[in-house]
């Protein structure tokens, strides 16, 4: 791999602007058979996103993927949002059970809008094996499949049925994977992207390494259409995670999926947990993403989220924060 990169190391370049107010500017996305507000999702994490969340999420035009940490709460889950008139959105993991779910969703006629595999290694029989399964049950499920981090795993993901893949090993704020393991695109995520990118045919969602709301409309000009968020979530009054008091400032924790926190047992950890500052509600921070990318828009020198695709950049090796830490 030449050209090896990650957020920090770009800077993409402003071409004149065409609007006269950044409100012209359009950041909505389509993925599937639904326009979202923005190319943003929540990451499918039990500090990250609940029931409530996700109801809110849905009713006020955002993308959200339900974990699967709680697999029996999944069918009323769904029944509730189609009583709602709500779009449903879940995840699924690749053991013998998961099997079983997808039959018996089929059999009750609950049909989920989309479907996230969420395994650390996508790139594997086990996921090929389970997009062929939902594409025979659940045709009508977009279906999204990872996590990979290689143009292969792309190619034998979308071929075996996949409608888009979710790119990002390692590069996750409590992702020890790197650490454990030797493996992953920690470090060099943007790059990953970008490889990734050059080889799909249906929609990519960049997952995880997100720091700063600039990072957004980078991954959007590296190839993503959406882009999974961990941290820049957590810590929210309405995020599900546990609030703790430490001298005198209230906290919120964060825990990876592969933490021996979720897994209660210290086995194959993968993941740790930290404690983010407790911030307002959510609403705040998607707001602030949307103005953040209406003006990243304006700078690209579009109406629309696609302008920024064509922007040139320039690498800027580690050295836009000029050693300032910013998060
Ligand atoms: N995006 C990322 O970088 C990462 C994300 N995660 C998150 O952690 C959670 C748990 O992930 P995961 O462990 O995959 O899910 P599961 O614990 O549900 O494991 C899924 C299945 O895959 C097997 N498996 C897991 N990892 C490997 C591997 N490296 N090689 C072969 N088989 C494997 C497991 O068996 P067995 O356990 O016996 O090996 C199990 O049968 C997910 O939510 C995932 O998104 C975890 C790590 C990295
Ligand atoms: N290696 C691990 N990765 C994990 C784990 N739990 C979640 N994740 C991934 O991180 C992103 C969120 O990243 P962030 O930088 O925005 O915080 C999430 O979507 C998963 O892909 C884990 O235990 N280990």
């Amino acid at each position: 791999m030449e050209n090896v990169f990650d957020y920090e190391d770009i800077q993409l370049i402003p071409a004149k602007c065409i609007v006269n107010s950044r409100s012209e500017c359009d950041t909505s996305v389509t993925l599937g058979k639904h326009t979202f507000r923005l190319p943003v999702v929540p990451a499918n994490m039990q500090t990250i996103i609940d029931e409530k969340i996700a109801i809110y999420l849905a009713e006020n035009g955002y993308f959200y993927i339900m974990h699967r940490f709680e697999p029996e709460k999944r069918i009323s889950f769904i029944k509730d949002m189609n009583a709602r008139g709500l779009y449903s959105s879940i995840s699924v993991g690749v053991k013998e059970e998961e099997y079983g779910f997808v039959q018996q969703l089929a059999e009750e006629q609950l049909t989920p809008d989309y479907i996230t595999i969420d395994i650390a290694h996508g790139h594997s029989n086990a996921v090929i094996a389970m997009i062929q399964h939902i594409k025979k049950h659940l045709p009508e499920s977009f279906v999204i499949a990872g996590n990979v981090g290689t143009p292969e795993a792309v190619r034998e993901l979308e071929n075996a049925g996949a409608d888009a893949t979710k790119v990002g090993i390692g590069p996750g704020k409590v992702c020890i994977t790197k650490i454990k393991t030797g493996f992953g695109t920690g470090g060099w995520q943007l790059a990953a992207l970008r490889w990734c990118a050059k080889a799909a045919t249906k929609p990519i969602i960049a997952d995880g390494g997100i720091r700063t709301h600039g990072d957004i409309a980078k991954s959007v000009r590296f190839g993503a259409s959406m882009v999974m968020i961990g941290s820049l979530f957590a810590g929210h009054e309405d995020s599900p995670g546990e609030t703790v008091e430490k001298d005198g400032k209230l906290y919120k924790e964060y825990f990876g999926s592969a933490s021996e926190f979720q897994k209660g047992e210290k086995k194959n950890v993968e993941g740790k947990k930290m404690y983010v500052a407790f911030k307002g509600p959510i609403q705040e921070t998607l707001t602030e993403m949307e103005q953040d990318l209406q003006s990243s828009i304006s700078y690209a020198g579009g109406t629309k989220l696609s302008a920024i695709r064509n922007v040139d950049y320039v690498v800027v090796k580690n050295s836009i924060f000029n050693g300032d830490k910013v998060y």
